[in-house]
Order: structure tokens, then sequence, then C-alpha cells
């Protein structure tokens, strides 16, 4: 049993009869739902439940290691990126990634940013030095690191950090930005920090965060989707799955019950 909403907004991204397997560990388990265009849409669930698997499908990410395999579609504006030959590097241009613990690159600050757009073909300092202003700016960071900008990235605190993989992520101009708990090796002055940008987000790209804090899920999201043992259990918005949720998992996960 799941209950799942159709979003009344038009639709980004549709997962269909999704499975997927390490090996042969079966771990997502006939997943389908649809998730709208410029929203956040949070997942959640118990440990182990499959979050960062469900994550990981949107960019592929699982094609980095043998023996992985997928079943059913995600359509990405329509189109399945779970084609074999679904282009990757344009695909993980147009969904980005940021991951738990930041992931400054060692080089400095600029480069960092830099490291997309130079991969996208962008050599012109002009061009290069205004988007890597505009994405630091999007990302709140702009006014810390303005005045150092070719020091090391690793001389940055962990949320700023934090900051400067989203930077780097949203250079590219992504369509659609993944998170996967962003804030959880953060601090709660940068985990207000962070939630405040992906708010900040919503009017320009679709993002999808996997937490484990519900009130994050609360606080950020439009839409959540609640995970358990590899099935997606609901699928609603935000404010109802938290005032009045209609599965009894559902309810349990989230009054603490389990978890
Ligand atoms: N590389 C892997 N190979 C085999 N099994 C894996 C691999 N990564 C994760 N798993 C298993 O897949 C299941 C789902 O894991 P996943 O990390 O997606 O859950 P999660 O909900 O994100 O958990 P958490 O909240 O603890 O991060 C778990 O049973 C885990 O042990």
């Amino acid at each position: 049993m799941a209950f799942v909403i159709e979003p009344t907004e038009s639709i980004k991204l549709e997962v269909q009869n999704l499975n997927f397997y390490y090996g042969n560990n079966h771990i997502l388990k006939n997943i389908s739902f649809k998730i709208p265009e410029k929203r956040v849409t949070a997942l959640i669930g118990p440990s182990g439940c499959g979050k960062t698997t469900l994550l990981r499908c949107f960019n592929r990410m699982h094609d980095l290691y043998p023996g992985n395999r997928y079943e059913g579609k995600i359509l990405l504006d329509g189109e399945n990126i779970l084609e074999p030959d679904y282009d990757l590097i344009k695909l993980r241009i147009r969904v980005g990634m940021v991951f738990q613990k930041p992931t400054a690159f060692p080089m400095s600050i600029f480069d960092n940013v830099a490291y997309g757009l130079r991969l996208q073909g962008i050599k012109n300092r002009k061009e290069l030095e205004d988007r890597v202003e505009k994405a630091l700016k999007d990302a709140a960071l702009w006014d810390e690191v303005k005045d150092k900008l070719n020091k090391p990235a690793s001389a940055l605190s962990g949320g700023q950090q934090q900051r400067l993989c989203i930077a780097r992520a949203i250079a590219v101009e992504p369509e659609v930005l993944l998170f996967d708990e962003p804030t959880s090796a953060l601090d709660p002055i940068s985990t207000a920090k962070i939630e405040e940008l992906v708010v900040s987000f919503k009017d320009k790209l679709t993002v999808l965060i996997v937490t484990h804090n519900m009130q994050q899920a609360a606080r950020v999201s439009d839409y959540t989707a609640f995970m358990y043992l590899g099935e997606l259990i609901e699928f609603n918005r935000t404010e109802e799955m938290f005032i009045k949720p209609k599965e009894k998992l559902t309810e349990d996960y989230i009054t603490g019950r389990f978890g």
C-alpha cells in the first residue's frame, strides 16, 4: 500500500516502476512518483531505506561502479535517462549533486567554482570571472571569499566549503540539484545558511534533498517522499504529510515511534 499524489505543477522528473539492484541486492522496489519542477522535494525515511540509493539514480552515479542495475524509467522532461546510451556527461551537467561531506577540490576557491565551467569549454577569463562571481553570490559565499579567490579552498571552514560545493554545482546552471544530507556535518548556523540557500533556489531549480532531519524536511520542502525498506510509502505535499499522514507507517515515523 502506498499513498502517492500527483503534483499539480509541471513535472520535471517522473519515476516509473523503478527497481535498483547492487549486484543481487534488490534495494529499490517498484517506485513510481512525479517530481514537480522548481520545487523542493525531500526524501525521508529510516536509515537504510534507500534514500541515497534513489537520489543517486537521478544522475546515474551508480554507473560508476560495476554490477549495479536499474529497471524501469526515470523521465527528465519526458526523456528516459536510464536508457543505456543516454549521454552521462550531459546528464550530470543538467542534474548536479552536493554530497554529505563538503568535497572541495585541492585547488583555489576560484578554480573550484570554475572547474565545471572549464569542462564545458569556457576559457574566456572575463566570462569565467563573471560566472564564478555569480555562482558564489548565489551560494551566499561571495562576501566571505571575494578578497581571497586565489587562496586554497581547504582553508575555508566546513560550512564555507559546503557553500563552495554548492557554488561549484550551480555554476554550470543545472536544472536539477540533488542534495544528499548536505548539513549533517555542519553546525546549526551553517545548517541554517544552507537551508536558506535551498529555499532560495526554488525559483530557478528543481531540488531533491535527502535528510534525516524531519524538521529540516518540514522547513525547506514543498513535497516529501517517505520511504521504508526500499519502497515508497507516501508522497504528498509536505504540510499535509506532517499534519495528516495518510499511511500508518508514515505516521509512526514522523511521530518518532521508530527510526
Ligand atoms: N554500494 C553498496 N553495495 C551494496 N549494498 C549497498 C550499497 N550501498 C548501500 N547499500 C545498501 O542499500 C540499502 C539502502 O542504503 P542507502 O544508503 O540508500 O539508505 P539510506 O536510506 O540513504 O540510509 P542512511 O539514511 O543511513 O544514509 C542499505 O541496506 C545498504 O546497506
